[in-house]
């Protein structure tokens, strides 16, 4: 599955009348449905079953020139969200002046056994249906979530895992990496790879550089910029079979005996990387099992 998940696209316009009116009130009751379902609370982790949960929002912050993190409560401040690791949140709203509920999964990026809020990490996309809709939401302001599976996470499955991200497909990678550094008894290394536009795009590096004192050897971030500023410290350009090799990430080498790569990026970053032939991954000697997309 690529970053941006066709299936999660409102439907359009371009259907016969009756069709989109009829598809409308579909869209609406089920919206009320789900914005109507129970918030009971109790010591369960708030999504520890599937089912649509609404949540206030408690406060958000300008993270750079077009990304937000978005804090919000869960019913209860002593639970949990009961989410596992690279597990995302679907997100349903009905943004203002449509007729018809968009829906689109977002990954939380907070540690996920802290008890009472969930932080979303929103990149705004210029015209973007949930981005505008969500980076225009105020404190109070509710949004009503379901969860979604991710990749099953097993520690120590791999020696090394190697994380490509593109963009904004970065979050479950940071959501991966601090499950996997928390858990003492999680001993594999982690490369991450990360190819952005522009510098300004790399706003977790604080946050990377703080993990890589903390667990030398352990872990690594590289980032790849395509329009870098004059004088920037990373690699210019896609993430290619050259920058891979020199993160240290070719599989002939005997530490990558077992790596196992994770993909999450547009979709023409995805296409580049994970082509069977032509693909960066296949031109590095990757079989298509050692690699897994978001
Ligand atoms: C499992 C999963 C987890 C995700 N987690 C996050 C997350 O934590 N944070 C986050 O910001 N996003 C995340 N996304 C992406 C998110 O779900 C939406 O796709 C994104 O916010 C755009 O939705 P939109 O309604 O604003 O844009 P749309 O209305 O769908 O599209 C508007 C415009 O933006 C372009 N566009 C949309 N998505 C992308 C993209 N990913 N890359 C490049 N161009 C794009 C479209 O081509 C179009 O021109 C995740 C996606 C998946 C599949």
């Amino acid at each position: 599955m690529s970053f941006r998940h066709p299936g999660f696209g409102a439907a359009t316009m371009s259907t016969p009348l009756t069709l989109t009116a009829g598809a409308a009130i579909a869209g609406l009751g089920v919206y009320a449905w789900y914005a109507h379902s129970s918030n009971t609370q109790s010591d369960m982790p708030v999504f520890s079953s599937f089912g649509f949960r609404s949540l206030r929002l408690e406060s958000t912050e300008l993270i750079n020139h077009n990304t937000k993190r978005l804090r919000f409560e869960l019913p209860d401040r002593t639970q949990t969200s009961g989410l596992s690791l690279t597990s995302s949140l679907l997100s349903v709203s009905l943004p203002k002046g449509r007729w018809i509920p968009v829906l689109r999964p977002y990954t939380p990026v907070n540690d996920l056994n802290e008890p009472g809020y969930i932080e979303l990490m929103v990149k705004l996309y210029p015209h973007g249906k949930q981005s505008t809709h969500l980076h225009s939401l105020k404190p109070g302001d509710t949004v009503t979530f379901a969860p979604i599976p991710g990749y099953h996470w097993t520690p120590n499955q791999h020696s090394h895992v190697a994380l490509i991200a593109g963009g904004a497909g970065i979050t479950p990678m940071y959501q991966l990496v601090q499950g996997i550094l928390r858990n003492e008894e999680d001993k594999t290394r982690i490369t991450l790879v990360w190819g952005v536009n522009t510098d300004d795009d790399i706003f977790l590096q604080d946050e990377f550089s703080e993990l890589e004192r903390r667990y030398p050897g352990r872990f690594k971030a590289v980032y790849a910029v395509s329009s870098p500023r004059e004088g920037s410290p990373h690699f210019t350009g896609r993430v290619t079979k050259e920058v891979l090799e020199a993160a240290g990430l070719a599989p002939n080498r005997p530490e990558n005996k077992d790596v196992k790569v994770l993909v999450c990026g547009p979709p023409v970053m995805e296409k580049a990387l994970k082509n069977r032939k032509t693909g960066v991954l296949a031109q590095l000697g990757y079989r298509p099992d050692q690699i897994h997309s978001f």
